[in-house]
């Protein structure tokens, strides 16, 4: 039975989900890193929300895990790098708390707008201070948002409903898409000058970390309010105070800070600024969402293989994984016959889809295919590293799909590029599950390609199996199943035995002596 860590306070519906769907589940949040890493290799699965960090550490304690699942958007306490590497697929919840987040950036402006916070302290103090909080009206003002995906479309959903006037930075929004959400796409300069309030909802990468510098701040509307429900870490604190004292910006409101949790900070106590504790996307509705949604993702892909939301590997729905997996096995194993028969380093490697398989999703089999080639080499290659391992060597990889059905009803062909020139390797599905090659280098050989084998290229020509099998026996190893191929008669042939012990090198030089042999290797499934 899979086993999975809830490591951060969720909805007590998450483990209600694990629990029906058959996996066991422990509940132990408030961990020190430390003791994550000691307990971390009990488990195939962590479920997170943003305080506990999944690093290389944690990572490397935890040879069992499969899947790490954050209840939530942001992912930059998870070293996604660092999981593919080990082939841990990270999956998040997208949409779950959008909602939530955007209402509390909306919260958060209104409560700068109306200084709220400190004018309910003055008020509850006794001091009845009408005439200190003067406020802004938002009807008119122009909203800047740095970052228009989900949360920042929502906001300016929002802030047009305010009557406000909606600007986005944002690189990788299309001017489309910036016209269905009502807003106009500017440079970050122009932003800066001319939004009377900011809010950022991009997520904590290498090109947003400290995207409002004192450079950015300075170059702000006299009198700006910022806003940040995203991420610490986005805005330079000191630069902030330094604005807020001079008066620069008028008002800031984080949500969420550089070192978290944020116990003290440069701009704690400062005048028109206020702080909320990571509260983003805490609503009742929001953590409901997240925790469903993470624990059915995490079960489904522990129980069923289905990949959902998963930022490190290609989505294969439940309806798709079980008619999938058969050809990952077939994929796998042709991949490992390639890798084991390569005499080179592979430099291109085709992955083409032929029948019934054309209609399948490609990206899971090629990463079957590429994590067989691979694992002759690394014992701890999976589908998920093997794409990135692949790139990170260079391997030029091809999918390609054909309409066409030849003999097989389904087929997959694998065809590898070394110095030596490209070699391909076929198979298909026998009664659409049993894993059966069909063709091996040019040449057509049915075999099951299961636990140890033997592979001989030799001269076609009389008494060749007798003498094989002769060899074979001598040394005791039983022959199993025997398949045999030939380009032409006299010509070149292929045997494939399954043998049931392993075949080592003294028996193998044995074989390669015998008359006519070209080549012999073992190989094993
Ligand atoms: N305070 C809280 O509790 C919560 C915070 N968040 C944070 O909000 C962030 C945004 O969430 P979503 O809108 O769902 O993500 P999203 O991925 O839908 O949108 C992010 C947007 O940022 C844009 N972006 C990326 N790099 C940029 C750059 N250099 N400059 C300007 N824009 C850039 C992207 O093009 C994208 O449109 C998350 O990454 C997370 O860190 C999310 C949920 C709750
Ligand atoms: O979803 C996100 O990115 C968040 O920042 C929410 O964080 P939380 O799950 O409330 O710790």
């Amino acid at each position: 039975m899979p086993k999975v860590l809830i490591a951060d306070k969720m909805n007590p519906k998450a483990a209600e989900i694990f629990r029906a769907a058959g996996v066991e589940v422990d509940e132990r949040t408030g961990l020190s890193q430390d003791d994550l890493r000691a307990i971390a290799g009990d488990y195939d699965g962590i479920a997170i929300r943003s305080s506990s960090r999944i690093t290389t550490d944690i990572l490397d304690a935890a040879p069992n895990l499969k899947v790490v699942g954050r209840a939530g958007i942001g992912v930059d306490n998870i070293d996604v790098p660092a999981a593919s590497a080990r082939g841990v697929v990270v999956m998040n919840t997208p949409f779950g708390n959008s909602i939530t987040t955007a209402e509390h950036a909306i919260a958060m402006m209104f409560a700068l707008a109306r200084q709220l916070p400190a004018a309910d302290t003055s008020t509850q103090a006794g001091k009845w201070e009408k005439n200190r909080f003067m406020g802004v009206e938002l009807t008119s003002k122009v909203l800047g948002l740095i970052g228009a995906g989900n949360i920042g479309s929502i906001v300016a959903d929002r802030a047009h409903g305010l009557k406000m006037k909606v600007i986005a930075f944002d690189p990788f929004l299309t001017p489309e898409r910036a016209l269905e959400i009502g807003v106009e796409k500017v440079t970050l300069d122009e932003l800066l000058a001319r939004a009377d309030f900011i809010t950022l909802h991009t997520p904590l990468t290498e090109q947003t970390r400290g995207i409002l510098s004192a450079e950015a701040i300075a170059k702000t509307k006299k009198g700006v309010r910022i806003i940040n429900c995203a991420r610490g870490g986005l805005i330079d604190e000191a630069a902030l105070k330094a604005a807020l004292d001079s008066g620069q910006v008028a008002g800031a409101a984080l949500d969420v800070f550089e070192t978290e949790p944020a116990k003290e900070s440069v701009l704690f106590g400062t005048e028109n600024f206020i702080a909320t504790p990571h509260l983003g996307a805490a609503t009742t509705e929001a953590q409901v969402n997240v925790a469903i949604q993470v624990a059915e993702q995490m079960a489904d892909f522990l129980t069923t293989g289905a990949v959902s939301n998963a930022l490190n590997v290609p989505s294969l729905t439940a309806e798709e994984a079980p008619k999938v997996k058969p050809y990952m096995a077939l994929a796998e194993k042709l991949g490992t016959l390639v890798g084991q028969l390569s005499e080179d380093a592979p430099t291109a490697v085709s992955i083409e889809l032929e029948g019934a398989a054309a209609d399948l999703n490609p990206k899971p089999i090629s990463g079957a295919v590429l994590a067989g080639m691979m694992r002759v080499h690394s014992a701890t290659v999976n589908m998920v590293n093997a794409p990135y391992l692949a790139k990170e060597r260079g391997l030029d990889v091809r999918e390609v799909r054909h309409d066409r059905e030849g003999n097989y009803h389904t087929l997959i062909r694998v065809s590898v590029t070394t110095r030596a020139g490209e070699r391909s390797v076929a198979g298909t599905l026998f009664g659409s599950a049993a894993p059966r090659l069909t063709e091996i280098f040019g040449v057509k050989v049915e075999a099951d390609l299961d636990g140890h084998m033997l592979y001989v290229v030799n001269v076609d020509a009389p008494g060749f199996i007798g003498r094989l099998g002769s060899t074979l026996g001598e040394a005791g190893v039983n022959i199993g199943t025997f398949h045999l191929g030939r380009r032409e008669a006299g010509g070149e042939a292929v045997l494939l035995l399954s043998v049931d012990d392993p075949v080592d090198e003294t028996l193998l030089a044995r074989v390669r002596a015998l008359p006519g042999v070209k080549t012999a290797r073992a190989l094993r499934f």
